[in-house]
């Protein structure tokens, strides 16, 4: 039978979850907010897990794939700098995902497993000290320099519960480079899948089920990837958002507006003078 203890014994139960998004964010777009609205409301609907928050961790200005593979005549990566900011705009509306930027802030560029890794040990010593501030700091700080980050995170209560679970939110298309040759080591690939779990969006042009069951290694932890079928399939690419600044074209609707304002002022990505 329903009763208000029951529910609040199963929330403090079910295992916590973090989703931490790891990408270029070049820039972020409303297709990177809403894949964070879809895997939380999707492990939360499995009833297996609960969401308690989202990270989103832009990579430093050293990763050279555009550079190798999109742009041969160099990076159009922009600048940690404005790529953070826009974050920072962009999770204003959002009381559950906030920016983190030791990724971006390192001095090389460093494989996604090293990133999660942190991140692992970090949500461990939270857990374990158990003295950090509250999300509405964050939202206190009016006073503070706008540009300060804050990667100050949820508490996290400590007891008869378990550390939350960290897992990599993402496109299909980033599960699906991992069979490209040479992009990943094997042996991330099973950390990533294996120790921490995988919440998938479906993207336009992917399809993670064949893909999976085409791995031998993602079949073995497949109970550790969740699958999200994005039906609005209303693909918004940040390469294509890109493309269409350079061209002077309208990207309303496709990014926060305070984003668009910031890239405008910045002359980001091309945009040509009015
Ligand atoms: N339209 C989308 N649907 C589902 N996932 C997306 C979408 N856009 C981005 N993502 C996911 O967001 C994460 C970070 O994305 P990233 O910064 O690489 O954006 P992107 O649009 O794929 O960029 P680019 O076009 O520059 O390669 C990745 O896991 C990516 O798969
Ligand atoms: O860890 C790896 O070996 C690895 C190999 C290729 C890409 N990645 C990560 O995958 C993300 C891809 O982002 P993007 O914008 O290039 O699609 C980014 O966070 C990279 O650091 C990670």
């Amino acid at each position: 039978m329903f009763s208000l203890h029951n529910l609040k014994r199963n929330m403090a139960t079910t295992p916590k979850v973090v989703l931490i998004a790891c990408g270029s964010f070049n820039p972020v777009t409303n297709m990177h907010m809403r894949m964070f609205e879809l895997g939380r409301d999707a492990l939360n609907k499995t009833g297996r897990f609960h969401v308690i928050e989202g990270i989103i961790s832009p990579v430093s200005d050293h990763y050279k794939k555009k550079a190798i593979t999109m742009n041969p005549l160099g990076s159009d990566l922009a600048p940690a700098k404005h790529r953070t900011h826009m974050i920072k705009q962009a999770i204003k509306t959002s009381d559950w995902i906030r920016l983190d930027t030791w990724e971006s802030e390192q001095s090389q560029w460093l494989e996604t497993e090293k990133v999660l890794t942190h991140h692992r040990e970090a949500l461990d010593s939270r857990y374990n000290a158990n003295i950090h501030p509250t999300p509405t700091k964050r939202r206190k700080k009016t006073k503070t320099n706008e540009d300060e980050v804050d990667n100050s995170a949820p508490r996290i209560v400590a007891g008869s519960e378990e550390p939350p679970v960290l897992k990599l939110l993402c496109g299909a298309d980033l599960l699906e480079s991992f069979g490209t040759p040479g992009l990943w080591s094997d042996e991330d690939i099973e950390t990533i899948v294996g120790k921490h779990g995988l919440v998938c969006i479906t993207r336009a042009g992917t399809n993670p089920q064949k893909f999976i069951y085409e791995s031998d290694m993602l079949t073995k932890f497949q109970e550790n990837i969740l699958i999200v079928t994005e039906w609005m399939t209303n693909e918004i690419s940040a390469t294509k958002v890109r493309r269409a600044l350079g061209r002077g074209e309208s990207v309303k609707y496709l990014l926060p507006d305070p984003v668009i304002d910031y890239i405008r002022e910045q002359r980001l990505y091309g945009v040509p003078d009015k």
